[in-house]
């Protein structure tokens, strides 16, 4: 028998074997992490190896066995007569049954890399596309040039749907593209089984996946529907998949790969540089009234006879503006996410028929929009992300003439937009990337735009083609924030202290001696305006020394201030924060917008040259007339 205290002491042995078996388990674990970190990184690397290895073959050759054929189809069928940059190349890759993922720009051209091979071989493609009016566009468009294609979508009727999916099986079909949305692969065992068939037949030649950068969670329109594409390369596994995207950032493209499971798969990415639009940031006034000044003047005199698109961030504003605009004379119509579809494609058409100079649109007015024209993109309310920026401005000058991405910015619209999306995982991060583009007043924002696409543009790839390069003199000026930032925390201190919370206005009004005398801070009114007085802090909250804390209301979320990590460096004495002023060229409201791209490939100055003549001749400009090509970017091919 065994004394209590014999007991006691075998227990304590116990514990301390215990606590060694915990701390080797601790240790084990952290080595596990690091392995499977490191076996990530390996993967990674030997799949990046290997995309590197198939990029670095020239795919623009024109000895191929089709290579005779492509460029019939392409004079003859689709009546152009070069291509664009890249497209021969993803063109070649697909047909020598390679995966692929393209990341082409908005309006590059994407359509035509699985649009064409699809008639080169005998065979079915699948166009997988997330949008019904892209499909019935695609399939419209491609029916006009006598090229046999149908669609598949929640809107066919159940003879449609029935004749679209026997194509699958009919081996006489002429169908050479058929257009599904994702969820057909997620929900119809009937579209699967008859895919099969397509598949046993030999008949299954290629499966393309449009936006597909919506597989990714990482990417600004994920889509669940998408995640089960992923089955796709091992149930069809001699099928070359051609994934689109003009999403381009390093981690949506390896997840996208990995997703696909085609990790290591060739990828074609064509320059993000579209040297013919002009970026602007224009100072937004505190009042609407105001703001729709501004707008007045730019439709009537800068834009006048010209279409474009107006982009804000809620319905509520959409019908403001477009109220506003309309009693001051202007066409325009509202688009938005509570009009019906009928009503949507009318304000579509009749915008795309010039009949409203613009449309004033949520983000709802998006992907589809194929008007080449279009001279002008006005984000009235900042977008969510550089991403989402790219995107919406690159919807002005697919025609590859002179248009211009201006923006209003002032620092109330970064609540407005952070309190919609605060919830989901990176979204902040995202909307203070777009901040940082709109307090730039140093670089070069093609600069910011290439940095953000992982691209090297040079300098010179700009032409003063951006606010900040067409300023005459680099007459930078900055200002030291080491104070300031001293000042600032002391006054969410103080207000914490008082059981107070601060949104962005009342911290600037403490700062500048305005507002409730008790927040107030006691030293003297900082010695530049309160504009930019805005944008430190708005400099602040995108470099962590500010931090945004939301708070619901029954109606509405605010969006208050706190101290953020950073702020506690600033009583280190070798703290140092300089922040540049921006400033910008002057920019004509009232004067019409250039017309000229000075220094950029010539023969896109001959071509508005052209259509100019075109016009003042009275002709009609037809797109399908304009076989000429024009050039997305000066690269390569
Ligand atoms: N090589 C070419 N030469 C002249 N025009 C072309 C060429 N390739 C494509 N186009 C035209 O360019 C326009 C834009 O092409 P497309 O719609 O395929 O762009 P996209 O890259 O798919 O854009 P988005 O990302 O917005 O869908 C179309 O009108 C198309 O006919």
């Amino acid at each position: 028998m065994h004394t209590p205290e014999q007991l006691e002491k075998e227990l304590k042995n116990v514990d301390k074997d215990l606590k060694n078996v915990e701390a080797e388990i601790s240790k084990l674990r952290t080595r596990q992490r690091q392995l499977q970190e490191k076996k990530k990184s390996l993967g990674n690397s030997i799949n990046k190896l290997k995309s590197d290895s198939l990029a670095s073959i020239d795919w623009t050759g024109t000895n191929y066995e089709w290579s005779e054929k492509v460029e019939n189809v392409l004079n003859n069928i689709f009546k152009i007569i070069a291509f664009r940059p890249k497209q021969l190349s993803v063109i070649n890759s697909t047909l020598s049954n390679q995966h692929t993922i393209v990341v082409m720009p908005t309006g590059a051209g994407k359509s035509l890399c699985y649009q064409l091979p699809a008639l080169i071989k005998p065979g079915l493609t699948i166009v997988v596309s997330p949008l019904i009016s892209l499909m019935e566009d695609q399939v419209r468009s491609l029916n006009k040039k006598n090229v046999s294609a149908k669609y598949i979508s929640s809107s066919s009727s159940k003879d449609e749907t029935s004749a679209a999916l026997n194509v699958l099986k009919d081996k006489a079909t002429d169908v050479k593209l058929l257009y599904v949305t994702p969820e057909r692969f997620a929900k119809s065992k009937r579209f699967m089984s008859n895919l099969q068939k397509c598949h046993a037949d030999g008949r299954l030649q290629r499966i393309a996946i449009d936006e597909v950068h919506c597989c990714s969670q990482w990417g600004h329109d994920f889509r669940p529907d998408y995640k089960y594409l992923g089955i796709l390369s091992n149930m069809f596994p001699n099928v070359p998949i051609l994934g689109l995207t003009a999403t381009a950032t390093a981690h949506v493209l390896t997840d996208v790969q990995k997703i696909l499971n085609i990790p290591g798969c060739l990828v074609i990415k064509s320059t993000f540089n579209r040297p013919n639009l002009f970026y602007k940031i224009l100072e937004k006034p505190t009042s609407q009234d105001e703001c729709i000044t501004i707008l007045e003047k730019l439709l009537k005199y800068r834009y006048r006879d010209e279409t474009g698109i107006i982009y804000t961030n809620s319905i509520k504003d959409t019908e403001d503006i477009t109220q506003g605009l309309r009693k001051r004379g202007l066409k325009v119509e509202c688009y938005h996410a509570n009009l019906d579809s009928e009503a949507r494609s009318k304000v579509h058409l009749k915008w795309h028929d010039k009949h409203y100079q613009a449309i004033v649109a949520t983000v709802a007015f998006g992907m589809g929009i194929d008007k080449a024209d279009v001279r002008f993109v006005i984000h009235y309310t900042i977008s969510k992300s550089m991403e989402n920026y790219y995107q919406e401005s690159g919807r002005a000058g697919r025609d590859g003439l002179r248009a211009e991405c201006v923006t209003l910015y002032r620092m109330q619209d970064i609540f407005k937009v952070s309190t919609m999306v605060f919830s989901s995982v990176g979204s902040l991060d995202h909307l203070y990337g777009m901040i940082k583009y709109c307090l730039n007043g140093t670089y070069c924002r093609r600069q910011l735009i290439a940095e953000h696409f992982d691209e090297d543009w040079g300098n010179t790839d700009c032409n003063k083609m951006c606010d900040v390069c067409c300023q005459p003199e680099n007459n930078l000026k900055e200002i030291n924030l080491e104070l300031h930032c001293k000042t600032i925390s002391s006054i969410i201190e103080n207000a914490e202290k008082q059981d107070t919370k601060l949104t962005a206005q009342k911290l600037i009004d403490a700062w500048f001696l305005k507002g409730p005398v008790p927040l107030r801070h006691k030293g003297k009114e900082p010695n530049f305006s309160r504009n930019i007085g805005e944008d430190v802090i708005a400099y602040l909250i995108t470099n962590n020394f500010i931090i945004e804390d939301f708070h619901f209301t029954a109606y509405s979320t605010i969006s208050y201030l706190k101290r953020g990590v950073n702020m506690d460096v600033v009583s280190d004495p070798n703290f140092s924060l300089k922040m540049p002023i921006r400033k910008y060229s002057s920019f004509e409201l009232e004067t019409p917008a250039p017309t000229e791209l000075v220094g950029i490939v010539n023969s896109e100055t001959v071509e508005r040259k052209h259509l100019k003549k075109r016009k003042s001749e009275g002709l009609k400009t037809s797109k399908s007339k304009l076989t000429k090509i024009i050039p997305i970017s000066d690269d390569d091919e």
